[in-house]
């Protein structure tokens, strides 16, 4: 397994782990793909709505004379145009092209994928000019079945050309109105039914060409295949989207999207308008959803994500009762149009974790079922006017309906915050929320000026409190670049790269699942929009590594001190040579395993010292902590199962259940101790399950940080979270973010997401808290009652709250305070009096290694670490570390000469 990956430049899109190409596939190049999208539109619309006319005035299997097609218009006009067969032909074209789209793209090799397409444009050009000399609908059928196996084809070729099908959609709608249009003008109303036949031809031919362009750049170079579509959730000015596993509000608003696409046809033909009133409605659906995606980002920016896609349901229904209501072509094709840019605008609020061909396709099956049963009415509104409802009104009216009562619905039910807040989201709807980038740049310079930076804007730190959920989102790019600080206020201008950027460890024991996780995050991350995301892992994330790593890990093993040190000299050039340059760029680095698990597995699991085991790793690594750390965890008896199925096992692997338990409760007990930069995920469900909750964690930093209150800066975790939650500006508090039930709950943390995440209370606390993780009474609990993770309050610590640059917080860690248990009996512990701190700072931090520099900037307040230093002082600390880290392995290798096969060696 190859761990260290990097995402492509932000230039270039991010590519879905499940578009990816096989490797090996050949190059081709995306114009060739884009005609033959344009050429399937095209041949597919021509075919269903001569499909439509055809079967409509003679019959489902007649084959008639090309020259009955200006009958068509009349019978359409005088009566005797059966409207079921009609638009049963016409779904059944759309259905069959639309099949190709479900085809799995992996299922294809590339040779086989231009083979295909080939022979399915040469056999739907040969239809085609069939349809020249002997009409039918039935053959439309065919050629919708062609249709759907080439695009099958050419798609497995090419990722996200499905991205945004309104464009090869909107030439093929534009070549279509062009050509229908001037038919009309020519050969009256009638005449647009003539050219579907050559719109049809036209079409097929132009797929053909699409095909053999891409045969001819085809080479057998290369397996970057780009993409024709932008990546879906690339910028954004708006606040943060929710990830919701459920989007059904998504799922209605593609049905209305199928709804007013496929009735465009039956409508006009209803009322009469002739074939180029369809291309009209088609153009305004295809322009106003292209319209609300590219908008949706940037649209009510001070309006929760969820909240806005209730909204654009609630305003799709009554756009589509009103298209119903309205038998007038302008009017039809500007509220087909409106629904399009309402779908657009709220499907794009939300993450793409749904097929939006489902929704279209299910929208697209009932408004054709309501439409053949053929209903019609006339209701008197006055002595003068009366409603004549069609067949296709009736569809768009049931219809719209539906999607208005999902949408009043889902502005109850739909995201974590439900109805809560839609005061402040309606209010500040169109306000930018500038403000979570300036809290943050503001607060890491002083609390006072985040105070002020927070009360001067109330669509930042108020709406976080306001609407929780969106906020901890952290949409993308913007979130990750805001929360860092280090573009104060310019929310907008703020893009994946921005410098400084987030160092997440992945630990847990064998098998937990971290390689796993790790790569489905570093996706989710990229399909989010951030730039450079990497992925490496411990030991072996440089080449000098995988030296290394086949030290410590292959054979039986060395010594455990030997092994320790192995692990810590690894984990230095990993983090000197890969992870710090790519953090300071902007970039997001998720490592397989770090300190933890040398603390896990040398310190616990074989007794060696903690501290000493913590202060190697912290001198090897000039202190780079990470933002976050996620456990996995998860009962050895499952991961035992999981490393066995795998198969490469290695001798510590191989160790018993005791070993496992001892690593399994330590990295539980790291967690506890820092339950601020720790989130603790249940391994044992399944693959999906872990990787929502882990996005999710990540999720929660990168918005704890765009809020101001950057953990890391509460050095001494729990207790000192308690004295910032009194800060207004620092922290959101959950109590004022979330639903009622959700207030402080102590059974529910951001620390814990496992069971309680899990159960019915599906937005529970873990996702309502926006900017503190508050510690579960069980962890907190659990804390105090070991005397090696007691949390006490540094003094000074969380003076500075809010994003803070790397570099000082690597200051900050590399020199920490030793315990001195003489200061303890000075100052007792007591609620008032906090002692001073007996180190444990989380996992990294807590070395005994006490700097004798005279601190400069800090000299004012006892017993905290300065958070600058001159670089003078910098390397003499250092040096100091490292001359008391190498004492103390000389005095320890001194008393403890145990070899491999002594006790302490398990
Ligand atoms: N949540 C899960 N449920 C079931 N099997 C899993 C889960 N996560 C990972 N696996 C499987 O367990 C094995 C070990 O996973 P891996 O990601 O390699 O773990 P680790 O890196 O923590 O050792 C793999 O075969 C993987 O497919
Ligand atoms: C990073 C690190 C790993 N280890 C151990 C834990 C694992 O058993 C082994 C790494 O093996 P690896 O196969 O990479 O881990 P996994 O089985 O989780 O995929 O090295 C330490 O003992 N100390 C350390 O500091």
């Amino acid at each position: 397994m190859n761990h260290v990956g990097s995402s492509p430049p932000a230039s270039k899109p991010a590519r879905s782990q499940g578009s990816r190409p096989a490797a090996g596939r050949p190059r081709t190049d995306v114009l060739g793909v884009f005609i033959v999208e344009v050429g399937a539109w095209l041949t597919m619309l021509s075919a269903a709505a001569l499909s439509f006319a055809v079967a409509g005035a003679y019959g489902v299997t007649a084959f008639l004379a090309p020259d009955v097609m200006a009958d068509i218009h009349t019978l359409t006009g005088e009566g005797g145009f059966a409207s079921r067969p009609a638009v049963l032909l016409y779904a059944a074209v759309i259905a069959a092209g639309v099949a190709g789209m479900f085809v799995p793209q992996e299922r294809l090799s590339a040779r086989v994928s231009l083979r295909v397409a080939l022979i399915a444009a040469v056999v739907i050009t040969g239809l085609a000019l069939t349809q020249l000399f002997t009409v039918s609908a039935i053959l439309g059928v065919f050629v919708g079945l062609g249709v759907g196996a080439a695009l099958a084809a050419v798609l497995s070729l090419v990722a996200g050309t499905r991205v945004k099908p309104w464009r090869s959609a909107g030439v093929a709608a534009a070549v279509m109105l062009f050509a229908s249009y001037a038919a009309q003008l020519v050969g009256g109303t009638a005449g647009g039914h003539e050219a579907l036949r050559w719109l049809l031809l036209v079409g097929s031919l132009v797929m053909l060409a699409g095909v053999i362009v891409l045969l001819t750049q085809t080479t057998d170079q290369g397996v970057g295949l780009p993409e024709t579509g932008g990546h879906v959730l690339d910028r954004s000015t708006a606040r943060p989207g929710t990830p919701v596993t459920f989007a059904w509000p998504c799922h209605l608003l593609f049905g209305v999207l199928g709804t007013v696409g496929i009735l465009a046809q039956p409508s006009v033909a209803d009322l009469g308008f002739g074939q180029a009133g369809m291309s009209v409605i088609l153009c305004a659906v295809l322009l106003g959803w292209a319209v609300g995606f590219e908008t949706g980002p940037d649209f009510a920016p001070g309006m929760t994500r969820t909240r806005l896609t209730s909204f654009s349901l609630i305003a799709a229904g009554v756009f589509t009762v009103s298209a119903g209501v309205l038998a007038e072509l302008s009017g039809k094709a500007v509220l087909s149009g409106g629904v399009a840019f309402l779908v657009g605008l709220g499907v794009r609020s939300q993450r793409y974790r749904f097929s939006r061909r489902i929704g279209a396709v299910v929208g697209m099956a009932v408004a054709t079922l309501i439409t053949a049963v053929g209903f019609t009415a006339e209701i008197p509104l006055s002595s003068v006017a009366s409603w004549n409802i069609l067949p296709a009104d009736l569809a768009y009216v049931l219809i719209g309906t539906v999607a208005f009562i999902g949408g009043v619905v889902s502005l109850f039910t739909f995201g974590p915050t439900g109805i809560s807040g839609i005061g402040v989201d309606v209010i500040h709807a169109f306000r930018r929320p500038a403000a979570s980038g300036e809290v943050a740049a503001a607060s890491a310079t002083t609390a006072a000026g985040a105070f002020a930076a927070g009360a001067d804007t109330p669509v930042g730190a108020a709406d976080a409190a306001e609407a929780p959920n969106d906020s901890v989102a952290g949409g993308g790019a913007q979130s990750l670049a805001a929360a860092l600080g280090t573009t104060p206020g310019a929310a907008g201008s703020v893009g994946p790269d921005a410098p400084g950027g987030l160092f997440i460890a992945m630990e847990g024991g064998d098998g937990t699942g971290k390689s796993t996780q790790i790569h489905l995050l570093a996706d989710a991350l990229r399909d989010q929009g951030h730039g450079e995301v990497v992925t490496t892992r411990e030991p072996g994330g440089t080449a000098a590594g995988t030296l290394l790593r086949s030290v410590v890990l292959d054979g039986d093993g060395i010594t455990p001190r030997a092994e320790a040190l192995v692990f810590a000299a690894d984990r230095s050039h990993h983090v000197a040579s890969l992870v710090r340059p790519i953090v300071e760029r902007g970039g997001i680095v998720i490592t397989d395993r770090y300190i933890d698990s040398s603390r896990a597995y040398q310190a616990a699991g074989r007794d060696l010292g903690d501290d000493e085991i913590a202060a190697l790793s912290t001198w090897a690594t000039e202190g780079m902590r990470p933002d976050l750390t996620i456990i996995l965890d998860a009962n050895p008896a499952v991961t035992r199962q999981r490393t066995t199925v795998r198969g490469d096992e290695n001798h510590l692997d191989a160790l018993d259940n005791d070993f496992h338990s001892t690593v399994r409760r330590s990295f539980l007990d790291y967690a506890a101790a820092a339950p601020d930069r720790y989130v603790v995920v249940d391994a044992g469900h399944d693959i999906d399950t872990v990787a929502a909750d882990v996005l999710r964690a990540v999720e929660q930093r990168i918005a704890q940080r765009s809020a101001g209150a950057d953990p890391q800066q509460h050095a001494a975790g729990a207790d000192v979270q308690q004295h910032a939650s009194e800060d207004p500006v620092t922290v959101a508090q959950p109590a004022s973010t979330g639903p009622p039930h959700a207030e402080t709950s102590p059974e529910h943390s951001a620390v814990e997401l496992s069971d309680a995440e899990h159960s019915d209370a599906e937005h529970s606390n873990a996702e309502d808290s926006v900017t503190v993780a508050q510690p579960t009474a069980g962890l907190a609990a659990a804390a105090s009652d070991d005397p090696a993770t007691e949390l006490r309050p540094a003094p000074g610590a969380g003076h500075t709250p809010g994003a803070r640059p790397v570099a000082d917080d690597d200051e900050e860690t590399r020199v920490v305070r030793r315990a001195d248990p003489t200061a303890q009996q000075n100052h007792p512990p007591g609620p008032q009096t906090p002692p001073p701190p007996p180190v444990v700072e989380g996992s990294e931090a807590p070395t005994t290694v006490q700097p004798a520099v005279p601190s400069t900037s800090g000299a004012g307040r006892a017993g905290f670490t300065p958070s600058r230093q001159t670089s003078r002082e910098r390397l003499r600390a250092q040096a100091e570390i490292e001359r008391q880290a190498r004492e103390r392995l000389r005095a320890q290798h001194g008393h403890d000469r145990r070899g491999p096969d002594a006790p302490g060696r398990r």
